[in-house]
């Protein structure tokens, strides 16, 4: 039984757990599709391939919102499923390693060690890791003898700005902005600039084949409806354009990385100047983001090579080797 441990990394866009008795990592969409108001209809990627096409009877939803837990009887019910699907229907005693983001309240902390407490997976120990810190050992940082070192990381909703020193966080910033507000920029402009009305999985389309056009000098091709007609089209979208509208986000993460540099003790800085920035979560792939960071900051910038799973990764080494063990803490005794 000894075995038997999960990571959990609770992103707002996807869910990432790691299972120590088959050594290995699923992600799926935080999603859940309910049914009547009651019915659990899907969950996972099958609720997000209904999302905007369900019937008005289907609610589809995410349950945490902006990094923290909005719905907690959906959250619960989705890592129940989970666990249970990753043990073949049985659920058996195990221990739970969950990332939590360092800038929130201690109630909203406190949120996650509950929903594992509460959601019947037989968890007999729970324990908590700043999301941070198990970013870093995802990406082979020994966190617990390394000072200084930034890390970025672009998720969904949120991008959490973090310097770490000694396995422990020095400073963390959550602000609101990461994948969907570039989709919704994406959308904003082609509105805009052309009438036409894109869906939110095209414009994360365009966002995420970015690069690729780019490389390939080509546009992006997508279909919509036209305000002025109200009738579906095809059209064209220049990259220039989506560049452009992305321009404003990604100075807003170069400007609190800023803040976050200009508060960080003259030691620390110098270790980071060293090192470079370490960029990491899905929505940092996104084409420029990378070197607008590099000549915004003066930094080198240092890129995931798992940017989704780095998080659990983390979670997976602190799970398999003692050494790393310290840096998850109890929080059994918190108050509420
Ligand atoms: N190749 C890519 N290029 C750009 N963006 C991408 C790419 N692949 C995934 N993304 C974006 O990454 C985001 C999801 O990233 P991630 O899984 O790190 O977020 P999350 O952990 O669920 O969110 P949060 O950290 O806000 O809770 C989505 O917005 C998705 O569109």
């Amino acid at each position: 039984m000894a075995n038997n441990a999960f990571g959990i990394d609770l992103g707002t866009n996807n869910i990432k757990i790691y299972s120590r008795s088959d050594d290995h990592v699923i992600v799926e969409k935080n999603m859940i599709a309910i049914e009547n108001k009651k019915v659990l209809f899907a969950y996972g990627n099958s609720a997000f391939e209904m999302y905007e096409k369900a019937p008005g009877n289907i609610h589809i939803s995410y349950p945490l919102s902006n990094g923290v837990i909005a719905d907690i009887k959906n959250m619960e019910t989705l890592v129940r499923y989970f666990v249970t699907d990753l043990q073949k229907g049985v659920n058996k005693p195990a221990d739970f390693y969950i990332a939590v983001p360092t800038d929130v309240t201690e109630v909203e902390k406190r949120a996650f060690y509950d929903l594992i407490k509460d959601a019947n997976v037989k968890a007999k120990k729970i324990m908590v890791v700043e999301k941070a810190v198990a970013d870093g050992l995802g990406l082979d940082i020994d966190v617990k003898n390394s000072q200084g070192v930034l890390v970025v990381n672009v998720g969904f909703e949120t991008t959490e700005i973090s310097i770490l020193s000694l396995g422990g966080i020095v400073l963390s910033r959550l602000i609101k902005t990461g994948g969907l507000k570039f989709d919704e920029a994406i959308r904003a402009a082609v509105r805009k600039e052309f009438s036409l009305i894109i869906g939110g999985r095209t414009s994360e389309n365009v966002k995420i084949s970015l690069r690729e056009l780019e490389e390939e000098g080509k546009g992006a091709i997508v279909y919509g409806r036209d305000i002025v007609t109200g009738l579906p089209i095809e059209r064209e979208i220049p990259t220039k354009l989506v560049d452009e509208c992305l321009e404003e986000h990604f100075n807003s993460i170069i400007d609190n990385v800023k803040v976050i540099l200009e508060r960080t003790p003259p030691e620390l800085a110098a270790d980071i100047y060293r090192h470079g920035i370490y960029l990491t979560g899905g929505a940092s792939q996104i084409s420029h983001l990378a070197e607008r960071l590099a000549a915004g900051t003066g930094l080198k910038v240092n890129i995931s090579e798992n940017p989704v799973t780095s998080v659990v990764m983390g979670l997976a080494k602190i799970i398999k080797d003692d050494n790393y063990k310290s840096v998850a803490y109890a929080i059994e005794g918190m108050s509420r």
